[in-house]
């Protein structure tokens, strides 16, 4: 089967009618209509096999990562998807491989409305690049660069798991917590309902990548301030917790403000908008969890229960 013809059976019911598609797969580029008063927002992700899954991942969880990372990115942008491309680097045109890629990219897709418009399909080794396209209304998206001095640093859900799944990933016990943690590793959860509902109460966010470290650092270089974090305070999963327990206090902060892989959003928020945040994302059964504080000090510090504090020096994953 030519790429075509691969395009033909495994996408085109991910392509299904959704709004504002005025030209959708098939032409030299797609046609999308955005409305009046929305900003379009656009961000791209790539998935490269080996480096940001193990090889030996199910293609349903690939399908499913690859296009969750890329609504995570929306999701802290407080945007609502509306459509995608789907870069494709193939070593084969292996029919079962491809069936369960398409099979994970419509678990997802489908129940957020997010249709195909285009893509590309070369043969190379395995690499997903997808770029999702959505729409805000115009002014409301919330940026990096909002947070004011005295914000509360909170993050939603918990950290560390999928870290700790990678960290695990040939150990031989395989129970419950095991494979708890694999599913946080490969089927994340993009956190786009709690994005849009801090609409109007978050002064700045992101998603967490590449560890909790790293990407505040993002934050606060973009709001022109630094923080402080409470270590003890990082949220953990029951089984984060089980299976971290014979881990040092060090070696737990490095799984969850390092680790990355997280895909929870990271938000400032004035003290006097906590309870509202906290009670609109407790309607979504999601916590959203206090961790530090927005200073004017430039750099990230630990402050400990004690009140000492100590430089943050780690940053998040790097590629280079
Ligand atoms: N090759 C590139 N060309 C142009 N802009 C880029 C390129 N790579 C990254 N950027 C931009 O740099 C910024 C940070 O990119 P990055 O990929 O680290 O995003 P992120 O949301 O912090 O992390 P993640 O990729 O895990 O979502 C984004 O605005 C992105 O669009
Ligand atoms: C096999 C394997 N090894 C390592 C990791 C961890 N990892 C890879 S990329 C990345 C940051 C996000 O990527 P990007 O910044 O490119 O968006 C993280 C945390 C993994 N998931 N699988
Ligand atoms: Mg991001």
């Amino acid at each position: 089967m030519d790429e075509f013809g691969l395009i033909q059976r495994h996408f085109q019911d991910l392509t299904s009618a959704r709004a504002g598609v005025v030209l959708g797969i098939g032409d030299d580029a797609a046609l999308l209509q955005v409305p009046a008063g929305y900003e379009l927002v656009v961000s791209t992700d790539t998935l490269v096999a080996g480096r940001h899954f193990p090889h030996q991942t199910a293609p349903e969880a690939v399908g499913w990562k690859a296009l969750a990372v890329n609504l995570s990115d929306l999701a802290a942008m407080a945007a609502e998807p509306r459509w995608f491309t789907l870069a494709l680097s193939l070593p084969e045109a292996d029919e079962a491989w491809l069936s369960g890629f398409a099979g994970g990219l419509r678990a997802l897709a489908e129940p957020h409305r997010v249709a195909l418009v285009g893509g590309d399909t070369t043969r190379g080794s395995l690499a997903i690049t997808i770029t999702v396209l959505g729409l805000v209304p115009a002014g409301q998206a919330i940026r990096r660069s909002g947070a004011r001095v005295g914000d509360l640093v909170c993050v939603t859900g918990t950290l560390g798991d999928a870290a700790l799944a990678l960290r695990r990933l040939d150990a031989a016990a395989q129970g419950d917590a095991d494979l708890m943690l694999r599913e946080r590793l490969d089927r994340p959860t993009p956190r786009l309902a709690a994005g849009l509902a801090l609409r109007g109460l978050a002064s700045a966010a992101l998603d967490l990548s590449d560890g909790l470290a790293g990407d505040l650092r993002h934050l606060c270089a973009a709001s022109g301030l630094g923080a402080e974090l409470d270590p003890e305070a990082l949220p953990q999963s029951p089984a984060f917790a089980e299976l971290s327990r014979e881990l040092s206090g060090d070696q737990r902060f490095e799984l969850q403000a390092q680790g990355g892989d997280d895909y929870e959003l990271c938000v400032c928020l004035p003290p006097a908008r906590l309870a509202e945040a906290q009670a609109r994302l407790a309607a979504l059964n999601l916590p959203l969890t206090v961790v530090g504080l927005m200073q004017a000090e430039a750099g990230l510090r630990l402050r400990y229960a004690d009140g000492q504090s100590s430089p943050i020096t780690a940053t998040g994953y790097r590629h280079f």
